[in-house]
C-alpha cells in the first residue's frame, strides 16, 4: 500500500520541565506523553518529587489492569476531571460500589440482548442516511456532529428505551463544554491544588453538568412508579443491595445513566468518524468493504443477520481503534507499593498506560503508522499478545459497552457507505485532540455524496 501516513499525535520529543509540561496539558495532554513510549517497554518521568510511570509491554499492561488491579485505583487527576458529572456511576466508582453497580448493568450488555438492539442501530443509521440524502451534495457535513447524533439516539433507544424529549443539540454542546475544561481539572490535580479552584472554563463546565444531571434526574423521576421497561433505567430502578437490600436512589441512578450516555455514545461516534476518514483516504480497503457489504446484503437493504457476518467491516473499525483510539490513556495510580518490570513504584504514584503509544509501539507492529485492516485478521490477532490492543482496556474495569460499540459501528457504516461517497472537505489533515476523549481539530468536515449519482 502506497497510501500517505494517517494524521498522528504530536508526543513530547524530550522530558518537559514541570511549567512546561502543565502547559502542553492545558493545550493538549497528548503532548505530555513521551515520544520514548512508543519504544521503551516502561518509563518513569520525575514529577514535582514524585515519579509518573508510563507502561507500555503487554504483560506489564496485564499486570496493571488485570492480574494485580487491586493493587491500583483510578487516577486521581482523571477522577477529579469526571466525578463532578458522573460523581459515583460506573465508570469512576470503586470497590464494592462498583461491583454492585457492574452486577446491576451487566444484563443488558449479555450477547442475545445486544443482538436485539441491532434493529434499533439500523434504523438510527437509517435516519443519517435520509438526512444526508435530504441535503445538498456540495455542502460539507460535521462528521463528528452527525456520528454523535447518530450514536446518541442509539443510546437513547437502548439504554434508555427512545426518551426522544431530550434536546440531542444541547446534550452535545454540554459534554462538549464540560470535557473542554477537564484539562484545567487534570492540571490542577497533578499541582495538588485544592479541589474547587476556580479556573478558565469552570462555569461554562458547571453549568453544562448542571444541564446534564437535571435533564437525568428529570428522567429517572418520570420513571419512578411508571411501569417497568425493558431497559438500563429498569435495571438500575430494581437493583438493591445484596446486603442491606436498599435500592439506589435517584442521584445513584442519574450518575449511572450520564456515565451511560456519555461514554456510551461519544467514544463510539469518534471512532466512527476516524474509520470513515480512513476509508475515504484509503481506497482499495473501501472498495473492500463496499464488496463485502454488497457479497453479504446482496444488495438489499441491511438486517441485522447480515452484521456479525461484516468481518472486513468490523476489521476496519478494529483499525480505526487501534490508531485513534477514543480514550488514548487509561490511567491509575498506585493503591500500595508495587513491583513493575523491575522498577520499585511508590504508592501513590500515578500509572499509566498510554494506549495510544501501546497501539503504535514500535516491537509490537510493523509499520505501525500505517492503516492496514488486514492486522486484525483472525491469524493476525492469535498471533499477537493479547494486551498489545487495548481500546476498551482490559481485567475486570474493560469498558462493558466493547460489544454494544462494535456491533452498532458496523451497522453504522454498512448502512452508510453503499449509499455514500466521503470526502474529505479540505486538504487540511486534522490533529489528534485530546479531552478526555481523542478528537480531530479542527472538527472532520467531509463531503459525502450519493454513489448512485
Ligand atoms: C468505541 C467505543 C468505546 C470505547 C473506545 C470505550 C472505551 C472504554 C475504556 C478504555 C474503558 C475503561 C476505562 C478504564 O479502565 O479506566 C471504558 C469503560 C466503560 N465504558 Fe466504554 N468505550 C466505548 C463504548 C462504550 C459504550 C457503547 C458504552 C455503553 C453503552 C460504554 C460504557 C462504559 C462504561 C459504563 C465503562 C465503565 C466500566 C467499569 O468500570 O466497570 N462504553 N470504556
Amino acid at each position: 500500500m502506497n497510501q500517505p501516513l494517517a494524521p498522528m499525535a504530536r508526543l513530547s520529543a524530550a522530558p518537559l520541565p514541570p511549567l512546561a509540561l502543565l502547559r502542553a496539558i492545558l493545550r493538549n495532554p497528548m503532548e505530555a506523553i513521551p515520544a520514548a513510549t512508543l519504544r521503551e517497554p516502561i518509563l518513569l518521568q520525575p514529577f514535582l518529587g514524585r515519579g509518573r510511570v508510563f507502561v507500555m509491554a503487554p504483560d506489564l499492561v496485564g499486570q496493571v489492569l488485570n492480574a494485580e488491579a487491586e493493587s491500583f485505583h483510578k487516577a486521581e487527576a482523571m477522577q477529579r476531571a469526571l466525578k463532578p458529572a458522573l460523581g459515583e456511576g460506573l465508570l469512576t466508582a470503586e470497590d464494592e460500589h462498583w461491583r454492585r453497580q457492574r452486577r446491576a448493568a451487566a444484563p443488558i450488555f449479555r450477547h442475545d440482548r445486544l443482538l436485539g438492539f441491532l434493529p434499533a442501530m439500523i434504523a438510527a443509521a437509517g435516519r443519517t442516511r435520509a438526512r444526508w440524502a435530504a441535503q445538498p451534495n456540495e455542502q460539507p457535513l460535521d462528521l463528528g456532529h452527525e456520528m454523535m447524533r447518530t450514536t446518541f439516539d442509539i443510546i437513547v433507544e437502548t439504554m434508555l428505551s427512545g426518551h426522544n424529549d431530550i434536546d440531542v443539540d444541547r446534550v452535545e454542546r454540554s459534554i462538549t463544554d464540560y470535557l473542554g475544561a477537564t484539562s484545567w481539572a487534570i492540571a490542577l490535580a497533578m499541582l495538588r491544588a485544592p479541589l474547587g479552584t476556580p479556573h478558565p472554563g469552570r462555569g461554562r463546565a458547571d453549568r453544562a453538568r448542571h444541564y446534564l444531571r437535571g435533564e437525568l434526574l428529570r428522567l429517572v423521576a418520570a420513571r419512578r412508579g411508571a411501569a417497568e421497561r425493558d431497559d438500563l433505567i429498569s435495571l438500575l430502578l430494581r437493583a438493591a443491595d445484596p446486603e442491606s437490600g436498599e435500592a439506589m436512589d435517584d442521584r445513584a441512578i442519574a450518575d449511572n445513566l450520564l456515565t451511560f450516555v456519555t461514554a456510551g455514545h461519544e467514544t463510539t461516534a469518534l471512532a466512527l468518524c476516524w474509520s470513515l476518514y480512513l476509508l475515504a483516504t484509503h481506497p482499495e480497503a473501501e472498495a473492500r468493504v463496499l464488496g463485502e457489504i454488497a457479497a453479504v446484503t446482496g444488495g438489499a437493504p441491511l438486517e441485522p443477520g447480515h452484521v456479525p457476518k461484516l468481518h472486513y467491516t468490523r476489521q476496519v473499525f478494529q483499525e480505526a481503534l487501534r490508531l485513534y483510539p477514543p480514550a488514548p490513556i487509561v490511567a491509575r495510580s498506585a493503591r500500595r507499593d508495587v513491583q513493575l518490570g523491575g522498577l520499585a513504584v511508590r504508592a501513590g504514584t500515578p500509572v499509566y498506560i498510554p494506549v495510544y503509544s501501546v497501539h503504535r509501539h514500535r516491537s509490537l507492529w510493523e509499520e505501525p503508522d500505517r492503516f492496514d485492516p488486514d492486522r486484525f485478521a483472525p491469524e493476525a490477532v492469535k498471533a499477537r499478545h493479547r494486551y498489545s490492543f487495548l481500546p476498551f482496556g482490559a481485567g475486570p474495569r474493560i469498558c462493558i459497552g466493547a460489544a454494544f460499540a462494535t456491533l452498532e459501528a458496523v451497522a453504522i457504516l454498512a448502512t452508510l457507505l453503499p449509499a455514500f461517497r466521503l470526502a474529505p472537505a479540505g486538504n487540511e489533515r486534522p490533529e489528534l485532540l485530546m479531552r478526555i476523549t481523542l478528537r480531530p481539530s479542527p472538527a472532520m468536515r467531509m463531503l459525502a455524496s450519493p454513489r448512485a449519482a
